[in-house]
Order: structure tokens, then C-alpha cells, then sequence
């Protein structure tokens, strides 16, 4: 069997005597698309921040490509949640870009033509180059998360870890950047572990999910998680889960897990 480019063994994660998740044994394997669901504090950001190597487990272990974890891999590409850039933040949008292409040449960053080539091309796949030479911070969420997936993707990483990217894209960026993520995926290799609180924007593409809730967790394919059944124990509150013309709709959530984000185009999940 191949290497699995993330997993983790009986992983524990608590702060204080507050459970995010326990027991919790993964194996994701490159080319997979694995989706990570949940309400607002199940510990999706900390699973991402477990597998950045930032976040320490309070038991077991996580490894990326058969080692532990580690700080500043390039064998991760990260999309983090959003935050916006200061508006006086002194990069150009391509020099972010770059920044993924030769991030771990500090101090002699060459500029040859086969980097420009590259940081170009990444531009044009996110739809970026009518702004390559703007200020990052004078950009809008939407322009700068679009940044963000192109530098991501800008060390063929072997793990691609996104947390909730397509948030403040319209439609018809969501679609593109979930497509670029997918090639990612499906052309070369990397393993996508895309935390969201919206399946439906990526449901053709997810191969299994990891469902947290109430400090318990489901994983298996979309079918076999996204259920009635399924969510109302890990809800412990009946949920009703309606599928609609290959769309996933969530009712019933408890209150005080409902998403922050509130429902986007295709409803709450
Ligand atoms: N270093 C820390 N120390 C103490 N508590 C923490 C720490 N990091 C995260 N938490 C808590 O753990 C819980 C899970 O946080 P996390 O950001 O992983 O949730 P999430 O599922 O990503 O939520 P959201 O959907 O709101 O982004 C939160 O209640 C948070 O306050």
C-alpha cells in the first residue's frame, strides 16, 4: 500500500477539559479529495493547524507523507481561513504569488524568466491577471483569497489544505477555484483536505468526509455520512437531511450550532 500523504493515529485534541475530538484514526491518500464539516468550534481549524505542524495533539500522532509533522513544509500548500491584508501592505499581488513559487529563498530571490513564467501562469489559472500589479491590500476579499489559492498551489504540494476557500468568492469564482483545487487533486496528485461549512459547492468532487460535532465525528463517503440518521446522532437532536437534484440540504440544525457564515447560494449543508 502507497504512503498516505496526511494521517492521523488515535489523535486527541482538548483544551482544558473541553473535548474537541478523540480516537481519531485517518488515512488520506494523494489524488483524494477529503472534506472536513462541522459547526463553529468542532475543531476543523485546529485539525488543520494539528496538520501545519502549529498545533500539538494531546494524544497520538499526524504525519504528512509517512513523518511527522512539521513547521513550514513545502510539502503542504495551505489556503487559511480569510483575513484581509492591510491596506497598505507593501506587496504587489504577483509578489505574493512569487512568494509561494521561491518562499524558501529568503535573501537570493532569483528572478528568472522560468520564475515569471510560473507566478503568470498561477495568476491566470485563479483569474488574476487583469490585477497581477496591484497592491494586495487595496484588492477585495474575493481578489485576495483568489491569491491565496494560487500561491497555494504554487509548490505542487503533496497535501493541500484549504480552510474554507471559496468564502466572499461569487458563483462564478467559487466554481473556478473548486475546479483548480480538483486538477490539483486529480492531475497531480495532492491530497485536498478542504474544510467547509457549504458541501455543495465542492459535492462532485468530494471523495469522503469527516463530519464533527458534539466532540464525536463520522467519516466515509458524502452518501453514507450526509444522512438523517447520521447527523442527528452526532447532533444528538433530530436533522433532517434532504437530497435535492444531487444537492445536499441540512434542517433542523440545533441553534447553537448553526454556521456564522450564514446560508450561501446553494442553502446551509
Ligand atoms: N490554542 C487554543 N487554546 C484554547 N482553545 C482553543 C485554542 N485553539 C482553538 N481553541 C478552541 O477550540 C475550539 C475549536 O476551534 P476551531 O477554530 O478549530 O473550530 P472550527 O471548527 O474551525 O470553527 P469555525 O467553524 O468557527 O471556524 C474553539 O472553541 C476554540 O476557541
Amino acid at each position: 500500500m502507497s504512503t498516505p500523504a496526511a494521517s492521523l493515529q488515535n489523535a486527541s485534541l482538548s483544551f482544558g477539559n473541553r473535548v474537541l475530538w478523540h480516537d481519531l484514526d485517518l488515512q488520506i491518500n494523494p489524488g483524494e479529495f477529503f472534506a472536513v464539516l462541522g459547526p463553529n468550534g468542532s475543531g476543523k481549524t485546529s485539525l488543520m493547524r494539528v496538520l501545519l505542524g502549529l498545533q500539538p495533539l494531546s494524544h497520538g500522532t499526524a504525519q504528512i507523507d509517512g513523518r511527522p509533522v512539521a513547521r513550514g513544509s513545502r510539502d503542504i500548500g495551505y489556503i487559511p481561513q480569510q483575513k484581509s491584508f492591510a491596506p497598505g501592505t507593501p506587496l504587489r499581488a504577483r509578489d505574493l504569488v512569487g512568494l509561494g513559487v521561491d518562499g524558501d529563498r529568503w535573501g537570493i530571490r532569483f528572478r528568472s524568466r522560468g520564475f515569471r513564467r510560473r507566478v503568470d501562469e498561477l495568476l491566470e489559472q485563479v483569474g488574476a491577471t487583469s490585477y497581477a500589479d496591484a497592491p494586495v491590500g487595496l484588492l477585495s476579499g474575493g481578489e485576495q483569497q483568489r491569491l491565496r489559492a494560487a500561491q497555494a498551489l504554487a509548490t505542487d504540494p503533496k497535501v493541500l489544505l484549504c480552510d474554507e476557500p471559496l468564502l466572499s468568492l461569487d458563483l462564478h469564482h467559487q466554481q473556478a477555484v473548486s475546479s483548480l483545487i480538483n486538477r490539483q487533486c486529480r492531475v497531480n496528485g495532492s491530497a485536498v483536505v478542504f474544510v467547509t461549512h457549504e458541501i455543495n459547492p465542492v459535492i462532485e468532487y468530494v471523495d469522503r468526509v469527516l463530519y464533527l460535532a458534539g466532540g464525536q465525528f463520522r467519516v466515509g463517503a458524502p452518501e453514507e455520512v450526509m444522512t438523517t440518521e447520521v447527523l442527528s446522532a452526532l447532533y444528538n437532536s433530530h436533522v433532517e437531511v434532504i437530497r435535492n437534484k444531487g444537492r445536499i440540504v441540512v434542517l433542523g440544525l440545533p441553534d447553537a450550532t448553526t454556521h456564522h457564515h450564514g446560508a450561501g447560494q446553494d442553502g446551509e449543508q
